[in-house]
Parts: structure tokens; sequence; C-alpha cells
């Protein structure tokens, strides 16, 4: 069987790695596991870690790591036949040794976005909840204000988009992000992008990805998500 790829796309809430993620898939077929999104669905069916989970997403707070290993390490155990890339996971360094026991990552994108931007953007943000569709009001606006293009169903905002609950998270993002990031700097796989521009930073993305990702990557590992 052809080698499988494995990244995760770091960076602070409203950084843009949802929108580079569904990018990434589109274009190299690599199946987006988004740990929010995941998260989220079990919030949505009332699971015993959406439960808990949501006591401390409401609050903009991370959900301890054990609840997120084991969520996530589950889910990825159902992948194993697939290339994937990581939104959202690992957040903090205990996340980050789980996940390289149990797999060897070949690529770990971090992008530094400029707070004021991140706060902006996340202003602007609008969520069609079903589908986890992502849209802003300034960038990618639905074609009805309010209203998802695809199901015609009402979007929503985050609750912990929230400015009170966003300055949380942004606080509580670097701190926790650091020890990841050096991590996978010394190990030699960490790529660092910067800018204000999701266009400006993707054909950065997509090359480095176009010389990383196995030319032979078989059909059964590509995961068309749309
Ligand atoms: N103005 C502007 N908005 C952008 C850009 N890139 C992404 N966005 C929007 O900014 C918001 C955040 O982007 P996401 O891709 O959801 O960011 P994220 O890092 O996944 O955010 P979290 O889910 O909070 O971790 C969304 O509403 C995007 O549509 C950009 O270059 N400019
Ligand atoms: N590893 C993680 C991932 C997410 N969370 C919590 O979920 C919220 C939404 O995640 P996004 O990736 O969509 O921003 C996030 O703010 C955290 O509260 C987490 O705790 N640990």
């Amino acid at each position: 069987m052809s080698k499988l790829f494995r990244a995760v796309i770091l960076g602070p809430p409203g950084s843009g790695k949802g929108t580079i993620s569904e990018r990434v898939a589109n274009s190299f077929g690599l199946k987006h596991l988004s740990s929010g999104d995941f998260l989220r669905e079990n919030i949505a069916a009332k699971t015993e870690a959406g439960v808990l989970a949501k006591t401390y997403i409401e609050k903009g707070a991370l959900v301890p790591d054990h609840v997120m290993t084991r969520l996530m390490l589950s889910r990825l155990e159902e992948m194993t036949r697939h290339s994937w890339l990581l939104d959202g996971f690992p957040r903090t360094l205990a996340q980050a040794k789980v996940l390289n026991s149990a797999f060897e990552l070949d690529v770990v994108i971090s992008l530094n976005i400029p707070l004021e931007t991140l706060k902006e953007r996340l202003r602007h943000r609008w969520i069609h909840p079903a589908s986890g569709r992502v849209y802003n009001m300034c960038f990618n606006p639905p074609r009805v204000q309010g209203v998802d293009d695809i199901s015609g169903e009402p979007l929503i905002q985050h609750e912990d988009d929230r400015p009170e609950a966003l300055v949380a998270r942004l606080r509580h993002y670097k701190d926790v992000a650091k020890p990841v990031i050096d991590l996978y700097r010394a190990k030699g796989i960490l790529h660092m992008f910067s800018d204000t521009e999701t266009d400006r930073i993707w054909p950065y993305i997509s090359s480095l990805l176009s010389t990383k990702i196995p030319t032979d990557l078989g059909d059964a590992q590509r995961v068309r998500t749309h």
C-alpha cells in the first residue's frame, strides 16, 4: 500500500485553519478532521463527552486533555487507511505527545495571524451548524445574509466567538501552543506562515504540500469532503 500522508494545522482561533483545511482537502484529497466540529457534533448528540465539553467551550476554555485525546484517537483509529489533515488538534503538549506516540506526522503547518485580524474575522464569522460551512461577511459572505447558500437554513455565530469568550481563547492560545510549536520545530516538520490574508498564504501552503504529498496517494486514501 502506498505511503499515507498525515499533517496537522495549528493556529489561534480565527486564523483560517478551517478555511485552509477545506482547500487542502479539495486540492489534495486529504480527509479534513476538525476537532472543533467533532466536539460540536458530540455536543449536538448529547454524548457524555459532548455534555462535558460544552461546559468548557462556552467559557472559551480548553476541554481536558484526556477527553480530547480519547475522542480524537478513537476517531483516528477509524481512519488508519486514510491520509488526513488534523485541524485544531493537538492543542496542548500533552495532546501532541499522545498523537506522536500513535502516528508519525509528515508536516505541521502553523498560522501566525495578527490579533486584530483574528478579532475582526471572528466578529464577522457565521456558521451553518448542520454542515459546518463557514462564512464571513467580509471574506466569503452568503448570497443571502444569515442564510446558508446550499440548505437555505439559518446561519449562527459560535457562542465562543463572542468577544468576552474570544479574549479568553486568544490569551490562552499563545501559552498553550508554544510548546507544541517548539516540539514540531525540533522534529524538523514545522512550517510557519504569517499574513493577514488567507489568499496570500494559500499559494505557499499549496506549493509546500505539492512537494510533500506522495504522488501515488491511492484513491482509497483520498477522501473528497464535498
Ligand atoms: N477577512 C478575511 N476573513 C477570512 C480570511 N480567511 C478566513 N477568513 C474568515 O475568518 C473566519 C475564521 O476562519 P476559520 O477558517 O473559521 O478559522 P479557524 O482557525 O478554523 O477558527 P477556529 O475554528 O475558531 O479555530 C471565518 O469566518 C473565515 O471565513 C481572510 O483572509 N480574510
Ligand atoms: N483540541 C481542542 C480543540 C477544540 N477545543 C475546544 O473547542 C472549541 C472550538 O474549537 P475550534 O477548533 O473550532 O476553535 C475551542 O475553542 C475549545 O474550547 C479544545 O478544547 N481542544
